[in-house]
């Protein structure tokens, strides 16, 4: 999906709700657990009761890998679905992968071609060659970790080396690589007061921030310095959206808590 399509459907919606499928199977409603594929039974009924509510899906792949082969098949037929019923929607695999270049070759291919996800969360830290591969598929998004939503970011992320934080260079060098405007960044809602230092260096290129919900973070601070004019922001929410209720319900209470941050959404952009 190009970036103008993905600009054009966060208008149409009013929403930058970026909804995490971390389908854990020991937090499934027992009455799905009967089901062949209960992950996909699960994911399947909340993109139903939710999709016009975001513009972007990300299943984080270890509640996948975590299954074996058949957790491999619940992500396929998960991402088979929102590309049949929802063509519209973004679809991030939350993998965190990056290796050298040839590895990072099959990644790509893995996650671009094989599964056909939009995009993939790639890890900075081997550099520009365990990048690249995945820059060079057109219309495909590489999403790069800067600044995280957790603890350990202080361990190395905020850290100055030549008097300037790791998360700073591994933008400002990331943004010369060849292709780079197929970059986004991750950077953690809970790290939001670093946003405007963030802007000045990529003014205009998407932010994808988890860490709302159950991590603490805070929309209405994201936006205060994430917001561009074109939005510029995918906010993700797992935890506090899918497993909402955890009764036979569990689709329309899900609905329920992505409606409350649509609108509030809704009203951020249009005041933007
Ligand atoms: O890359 C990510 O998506 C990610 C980066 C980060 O800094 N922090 C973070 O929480 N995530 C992911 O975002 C999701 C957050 O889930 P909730 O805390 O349940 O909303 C999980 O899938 C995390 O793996």
């Amino acid at each position: 999906m190009t970036t103008q399509k993905l600009v054009s459907e966060i208008k149409r919606k009013g929403s930058f709700l970026c909804i995490g499928l971390d389908t854990d199977i020991s937090k499934i409603p027992s009455h799905l657990l009967q089901a062949q594929d209960p992950v996909f039974e699960f994911n399947k009924a909340i993109i139903d009761a939710t999709h016009h509510l975001c513009v972007a899906y990300k299943p984080n792949i270890a509640f996948y890998e975590a299954n074996g082969s058949k957790g491999w098949d619940s992500l396929q037929k998960t991402v088979r679905y929102l590309r049949e019923q929802y063509p519209e929607i973004f679809t991030i695999a939350d993998a965190k992968r990056g290796d050298i270049g040839n590895t990072s070759k099959m990644y790509a291919k893995a996650f671009f071609q094989d599964l056909g996800f939009d995009s993939v969360t790639v890890a900075p830290y081997m550099g520009k060659d365990s990048i690249e591969p995945f820059l060079t598929f057109n219309d495909k998004h590489t999403i790069l970790l800067a600044l995280t939503s957790n603890e350990g970011a202080f361990d190395f992320q905020t850290r100055l080396v030549d008097g300037k934080e790791v998360y700073k260079t591994v933008i400002e060098v990331s943004k010369g690589w060849q292709n780079s405007q197929n970059l986004m960044y991750v950077v953690g809602a809970t790290k939001a007061e670093y946003l405007m230092e963030i802007r000045k260096i990529i003014p205009n290129n998407f932010l994808l921030v988890p860490g709302v919900g159950a991590q603490g973070g805070s929309l209405e601070e994201v936006c205060k310095y994430g917001l561009t004019e074109d939005c510029g922001l995918l906010i993700n929410s797992s935890r506090g959206i899918i497993y909402a209720s955890s009764d036979t319900d569990f689709a329309r209470a899900a609905s329920i808590k992505a409606q409350e941050l649509q609108t509030k959404m809704a009203i951020l952009l249009h005041d933007n």
